[in-house]
Formats: structure tokens, C-alpha cells, sequence
């Protein structure tokens, strides 16, 4: 990429950086014949699309090799080594439909199935099981392995099915012998055991709520399009639920979530059936992502076709489970970018999700569609205008590139002008505007521990806290339509890759439902808010949380007064400019109650006169900032090697003491709810509990969540997510608190995340019992 953009001639560049949309057709004309000649172009395509040069692909040979290694580390009783290599053979591994009796992807589906039934994974290597035989229905050791785990689960009927299709495929007479030993110790179980083990389906269910109401689109002068409610709504009603029209899995999560509903990757995960890249939950997600898994016919083959009626019914019923019974989607999201070509292991996530789009429009086309009114239709907004001259630099030289990359798998299917990349270029600046990230929820241990499903190791939950991970990006169509705000009305979450609001305050009829982009008052001051939107989403925020004040904004950096009985703020010059003019609206049109907080951080009658860095806006007490500064940044290099000591796990008395008086220092030059002290107070939470001082931990995680709790409202969801941490640790010290805690984080949960809340969060469940 640097290679071409330093060839590209000066005077180009600045067509591209100073153009409008108006001027795309001409740039890009510009820049597309520029390539055409261009060697390194023509080189970077053949390296990033040309099969040849496809790093990502199948190869049996270096599959082999895994599996060798796998065998090796099975044979020393290292399962988990074993089964991470017998999944990096399934993903090189080629499908070679032709060998359907010794085929490799099958053998290798019962090595790990063997290797997870060692490890107690009986629902994952059943499935295992399975997937060899719907390649290879007569594959006697499947079937075998397939009534062992049946045995283990105690599903004593299928596992005598599972043994009988077993011997009946088994060519050997030795081998015979040995699963009707087998047989005989099945049926001596099933007469001594009379209950059935259920197992666990490690599947995430959903819960049917439908959207409840009806919002209408409305245009507005200062923000464009913006969802309105036609009715009062009550908070915790969910409003829209979308799946997304194109997504894309983050980079960092290609080895553990699913490419295709973002869910955790199980222990059985199944790769895709043409490429080294994507790993999928189920086939039935794969199936989705790349098409057509391999279907067997089981009723047509000839090894079933001879079996007693009830035993071939058994085995078709088993072929045909419902990993694999499901509508293909007639879109599949990753079948263009397969083969194991390089692009998009390589382009940025955008540039991908761009060509998931176009590749939609590409397959759902009828014959005279053209680019222009397909992308018009998609009706999203866009920021090119908006975008720094290197951003539409970048964005011509990707559009040009993605083209051609998709060509590659489209033939003839569309041809690359001016027109068809400007319209790219449309669609990449319409993803900066109008992307989500897709973000799950996981419960996470101080000490690594953590289990989706809620199963913890006992004393694990002593320190639980409330990861986000962030796993996706998606375009929602009408999802996009929700404005911003600092301090929205409406939640968004994610069930896999699935969009759902939420309402969090009572809506109005008419009034605007506007949800967080990121930035939100409490998590930074209002400065910094409106830098990150701006270049992030290029937009100058116009919300209330940034136009009006409030106490948040006000306190969240603020310094203390001199003055030890005077509890009002005092701001820097940055702070100052930014609040400078909210304050003065503060002061002439809004009256303020003497007991709300923000009356004893800024005096009422005095505080516009005391509008200057350094003087407090109750008092007008003057402080010294770069001696007050000056001491924080000493106080701060203790809290850093405090933050360093937690995450090396290795804590000392010295470490503790030095960070208790830094605190101290902070306390004494920081406003009382400035969020520096809240995040030294959780530090300090975190690393008594590390040392088993939970009384010690439980008091500084109080006075940590006193100020976010100042900082945010009190029922915001990111002080539910604090409670978990404090109730955690009361519930291992056993105080009494600990149960109106829970009901306080379950009453927060269930306004943001409403009948969802326990399947985000199935750490709530466990708290509650
Ligand atoms: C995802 S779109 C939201 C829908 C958009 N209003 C439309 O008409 O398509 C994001 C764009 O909406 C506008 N917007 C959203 N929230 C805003 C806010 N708080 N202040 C100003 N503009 C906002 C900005 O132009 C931003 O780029």
C-alpha cells in the first residue's frame, strides 16, 4: 500500500484529497488509469487475488502434518495440545469428495472426537462423530466412538443403535468381537442404571420479545434523519430488533469466535470447507457464511440401503441432525472471499465489509441494476465531505483495489469505471458513519477463570467482573437511523450478531431515541467527547449532554477548592473553554435545587464571575494548577506500578503503601468525584482481593462505585456492571448486603437488557443462585 501511494503523482493526490463527492468520477478515473500501467499494482493484485499466490488455502499436506503432530501429543496424553492440532488439520485439510470411504477430513473429525470425548466433551465429540459419518456413512469407527459417548452421556437406546451400525460396518472379525464385548457391558449398565444423564447443549437460545410500539423516521435540521416514538414509552421496552445487513468479524477474534454469529467458538468448531480461514460454531454457521455444506443422501447409500428398516432409519435419522437441517441463505457472506485467496485476511475489516455489501448487490442483482441505484437504495449517510484528504486517499486507492479483487470471483459479472468506484468509495465513507461494533458480555475472573455458561471453579467468583469484547462490525440498515447522544434514552446490544434497542428512560410521544456511539457523559468530559466523535464519526455533536450542564462534565477532571470547607471545582484552561459557555446557559435559564449536587460544586449567584482556570466556581478560591499537577503525575507513578503489580499478579506491602498515599495526595488536589479517584479505588479494590484482603477490597470498591455513581446516574448500566464486582466479593465474605445488591445489578439488567439479560449475561443467573 505505501509502495503505491508513494508512486501516485503529487498532483493527483491533491485532486483526491481536496475532492467532493461531485468530483469522484473524475478522480477516480484519474487514479484507475494511473494503476492500469502500474507494475506494483498489477503485482499487489496478483498477490492478493490470484489463487496461486493464495496463502489461506487447503493443503493435505501440511494438514498431515498436523495431524502428526496431533497423534503425538494424543499418544503422551496431552489432550488440549492434540486437539488444537487435530483442528489446525481440519482447517488445511482439502475436501476431496471423491474419496468418500478413507477420507481425511473425516478420519481427522474422529481423532478429535476421540480427544474431546478423553477431555469430557461428550456433546462436542458426539458431533464429531457425526460430521465423519455424514461424510462417510459407513465409517465403522464413528460410529463406534459415536456409542461410547452415547454411553458416557447415559443415552443407553442410541448407544446400542450406535454399536450395532458399528459392527455391522466393521470389516474385521477382531474388530467385531470387541464391539460386541462392548454391547454386552452397554446392556448390563442399562439394566443397573434407570435414570438418563441429561446433557448440556451448549447452544445459546433466544428469547422471542418483539419489538413493542412503532417509531417513525423524521428529518431535523442539526442531525439529519433522526427515529422518533409515536407514543409514551415506558423504560426497558425493547423498540427494534434488526439482523445486520453485512458483517464482519474483528481480527482479533478469528481464532475464537464463530465467523458467523460471533458467538464463542466451541471445542468442536468446524472450519470452512474451502479455506484455512474461517472457523464456524456449527455447520449450520458455515453453512450460512460459505454455502452449501456436503450433503449426504443417506436413504441412496448403498451401505444404509442394505440395513434392517429400524437400524437404517436410526443412521439417516443421526445423518440428517440438525447441525445440518436448515435453509442455505441464498447470500453467503464469506463464498466470495474463499478459496483461499489473501484479500481479506489482509484489507481492513471496512474494506471487507464494503465487499460483503458489494457482494450482495453483485448476487441479488437483477440483470440491469445498476451500482448508482443500488447503493442510493441502501440510503445511508456518509461523511466524504468530511473525511481528512489522507482518509480519501486511502478510501480511492482500497475501492480500486477491492474491485478488482472481487472480480476475481465474479467474472464478467460487472466491469470497474469511474462509476463503479466512485460508488465504493460511497460505500466505504458510508461504513465509517454508519458501522456498529458488535460487542458480547463476558464474566471474567481475576485469575483467567471464566465459562460463558456460568460454571465456575468453586471460590472463582471471588473477584468477577464484566468484560466487553468486542467482536464484530456490522451495518444495520435501519439501525443506522438512531442519532447520538452523550446521554442517550435507548440502549443498543447485541444476541450474537443480532441488533436489539431498548429504551432506558421514559420516552415521550415525539420525543427522539438517540443511543451512544461510544462516548457518554461519566466515561469522559465533554472536550474529549466531542474530539472523539469528530474524528471517529466526523460529526460536531449536538446532543444535550454536550450543550447543557451538568455535574459530570463539570467534576469528572476537575481540581479541588483550596479551601477545605468549600466543596466547589475548580477547571483548567481546557476544561474551562469547553464549559465555558454551558455554564453561562447554566446560570441565566435553569434553576437548581440547594440540595442537588451540582449546586454545591458551582454557587448559584456567584459562578459566572468565577468562570477562570484555577479559581474555584463556588468560592473563587484560587489554586496553584502546576504545582496541583505537578503532584498528581508523582502520585500517578505509584498508581502505575500498582496497575503493573496486578497484572503480574505480584503484589507487595510497599506497593500497597506507596498507592494509599498517592491516594491520598490525589485526594487532597482532585475534586471529591474527579474519575482518577474512582479508578485508584477500584485498583486498590483489585489488588487487596488479589491479596485476600476482601474487607480492604470491599470498602475501596464502595468508594470507587460512590463516585461513578456521581459520575453516572445511579441506574446506569455501567454502575450494575461495578455491583457485580462488589457483590461478588460480599458474597465471599458472606455480608449481608450482598442480596439487595444483586437485586439492585438484576433491576439495571432487566431495564437494559429486558428478558435478554440472563443470556448476554449468564454470570446474573449464578449471582442469583
Ligand atoms: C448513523 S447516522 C445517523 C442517522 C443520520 N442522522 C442520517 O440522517 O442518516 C450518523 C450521522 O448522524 C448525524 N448525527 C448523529 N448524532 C448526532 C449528534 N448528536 N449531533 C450531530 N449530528 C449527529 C451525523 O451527521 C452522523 O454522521
Amino acid at each position: 500500500m505505501e509502495t503505491l501511494k508513494g508512486a501516485i503523482p503529487e498532483g493527483l493526490k491533491h485532486m483526491i484529497g481536496d475532492s467532493t463527492v461531485d468530483d469522484l468520477r473524475a478522480t477516480t478515473s484519474s487514479l484507475h488509469s494511473f494503476f492500469h500501467h502500474f507494475e506494483p499494482f498489477l503485482q499487489l493484485l496478483t498477490e492478493l487475488a490470484d489463487p496461486k499466490h493464495a496463502l489461506c488455502g487447503k493443503s493435505k499436506d501440511a494438514a498431515l502434518e498436523s495431524k502428526q503432530l496431533g497423534n503425538q501429543f494424543f499418544s503422551k496424553g496431552d489432550y488440549a495440545n492434540a486437539l488444537d492440532c487435530y483442528t489446525q488439520a481440519l482447517r488445511k485439510a482439502p475436501f476431496e469428495a471423491s474419496d468418500m470411504e478413507n477420507n481425511l477430513v473425516a478420519t481427522l473429525y474422529i481423532n478429535r472426537a476421540t480427544v474431546l470425548h478423553k477431555m469430557s466433551l461428550l456433546t462436542e465429540c458426539l458431533r464429531d462423530c457425526t460430521r465423519a459419518l455424514q461424510i462417510c456413512p459407513s465409517y465403522a469407527k464413528a460410529w463406534y466412538r459415536r456409542g461410547k459417548a452415547n454411553v458416557s452421556l447415559g443415552n443407553h437406546k442410541d448407544a446400542v443403535c450406535d454399536l450395532n451400525m458399528a459392527k455391522i460396518m466393521e470389516s474385521s472379525s477382531s474388530g467385531k468381537r470387541q464391539i460386541e464385548s462392548e454391547q454386552k457391558n452397554i446392556l448390563d449398565q442399562c439394566n443397573s442404571t434407570s435414570t438418563v444423564l441429561q446433557h448440556k447443549e451448549n447452544t445459546l437460545t433466544t428469547v422471542g420479545e418483539v419489538p413493542q410500539g412503532k417509531l417513525q423516521c423524521v428529518t431535523i435540521p442539526e442531525k439529519g434523519r433522526a427515529m422518533v416514538s409515536s407514543h409514551d414509552i415506558s423504560p426497558g421496552s425493547l423498540v427494534h430488533s434488526e439482523e445486520p445487513y453485512a458483517v464482519i468479524i474483528l481480527k482479533q477474534c478469528r481464532d475464537s469466535h464463530c465467523h458467523y454469529c460471533l458467538n464463542d467458538l466451541p471445542a468442536d468448531q468446524v472450519p470452512c470447507r474451502s479455506c484455512s480461514v474461517p472457523l464456524y460454531c456449527s455447520q449450520q454457521c458455515q453453512s450460512k457464511a460459505g454455502g452449501q455444506v456436503l450433503r449426504i443422501f443417506p436413504e441412496v447409500h448403498s451401505a444404509i440401503e442394505k440395513l434392517p428398516s429400524d437400524l437404517g432409519e436410526y443412521a439417516v435419522k443421526v445423518i440428517q441432525g440438525h447441525d445440518s437441517k436448515h435453509e442455505t441463505e441464498n447470500i453467503t457472506e464469506h463464498k466470495h472471499e474463499c478459496q483461499g485467496v489473501n484479500w481479506s485476511a489482509v484489507l481492513p475489516s471496512e474494506v471487507v465489509l464494503a465487499g460483503r455489501i458489494l457482494a450482495r448487490f453483485l448476487s441479488e442483482r437483477r440483470t440491469s441494476e445498476h451500482i448508482t441505484y443500488f447503493v442510493e437504495k441502501l440510503e445511508l449517510s456518509h461523511c466524504y465531505e468530511h473525511m481528512l484528504p489522507e482518509s480519501k486517499l486511502d478510501t480511492h486507492i482500497y475501492s480500486i483495489v477491492l474491485l478488482y479483487c472481487l472480480k476475481r470471483s465474479f467474472g464478467a459479472a460487472f466491469s470497474i469505471d469511474e462509476v463503479s468506484i466512485s460508488q465504493v468509495v460511497i460505500i466505504i465513507s458510508q461504513i465509517k458513519v454508519n458501522c456498529m461494533t458488535i460487542v458480547h458480555l463476558k464474566s471474567k475472573d481475576a485469575h483467567g477463570l471464566s465459562d460463558q455458561f456460568g460454571e465456575f471453579p468453586s471460590g472463582a467468583y471471588l473477584t468477577s467482573n464484566v468484560e466487553q469484547v468486542r467482536v464484530g462490525k456490522a451495518i444495520y440498515k435501519a439501525g443506522s437511523l438512531f442519532n447520538h447522544s452523550c446521554q442517550p434514552n435507548i440502549h443498543a446490544y447485541f444476541l450474537s450478531r443480532n441488533l436489539c434497542i431498548r429504551t432506558t428512560k421514559v420516552i415521550p410521544a415525539e420525543g427522539h431515541l438517540e443511543l451512544s456511539y461510544g462516548p457518554q457523559v461519566g466515561f469522559w468530559d465533554c472536550n474529549d467527547r466531542l474530539n472523539f466523535l469528530k474524528e471517529e464519526y466526523m460529526f460536531q455533536c449536538q446532543c444535550t449532554g454536550c450543550s447543557k450542564v451538568n455535574l459530570s462534565d463539570i467534576v469528572l477532571n476537575a481540581f479541588c477548592c483550596v479551601n477545605p470547607n468549600c466543596s466547589g471545582a475548580v477547571l483548567d484552561s481546557r476544561v474551562i473553554n469547553c464549559e465555558k459557555q454551558k455554564i453561562k446557559n447554566f446560570m441565566n435559564h435553569l434553576k437548581i435545587d440547594k440540595n442537588d449536587d451540582i449546586h454545591t460544586v458551582l454557587n448559584q449567584n456567584n459562578a459566572s464571575c468565577h468562570i477562570q482556570p484555577g479559581h474555584c466556581l463556588k468560592c473563587g478560591s484560587y489554586r496553584d494548577l502546576v504545582s496541583s499537577s505537578a503532584a498528581v503525575d508523582k502520585a500517578l507513578i505509584f498508581i502505575k506500578r500498582l496497575q503493573d503489580a496486578i497484572l503480574s499478579k505480584e503484589i507487595s506491602n510497599t506497593t500497597i503503601a506507596d498507592a494509599l498515599k498517592s491516594l491520598h495526595l490525589l485526594r487532597s488536589n482532585l475534586h471529591a468525584y474527579h474519575k482518577l479517584i474512582a479508578e485508584v479505588e477500584d485498583n486498590l479494590a483489585q489488588a487487596f482481593c488479589l491479596l485476600g484482603e476482601l474487607q480492604l477490597s470491599m470498602d475501596h470498591c464502595k468508594a470507587s462505585i460512590e463516585i461513578l455513581e456521581k459520575l453516572y446516574h445511579p441506574d446506569d448500566i455501567v454502575i450494575a456492571y461495578e455491583l457485580v464486582k462488589l457483590c461478588s466479593i460480599q458474597l465471599t465474605i458472606s455480608d449481608g448486603a450482598a442480596m439487595d445488591t444483586i437485586s439492585r445489578i438484576g433491576d439495571i439488567f432487566s431495564c437494559y437488557y429486558g428478558l435478554h439479560a440472563d443470556l448476554v449475561f449468564p454470570y446474573l443467573q449464578y449471582l442469583r443462585r
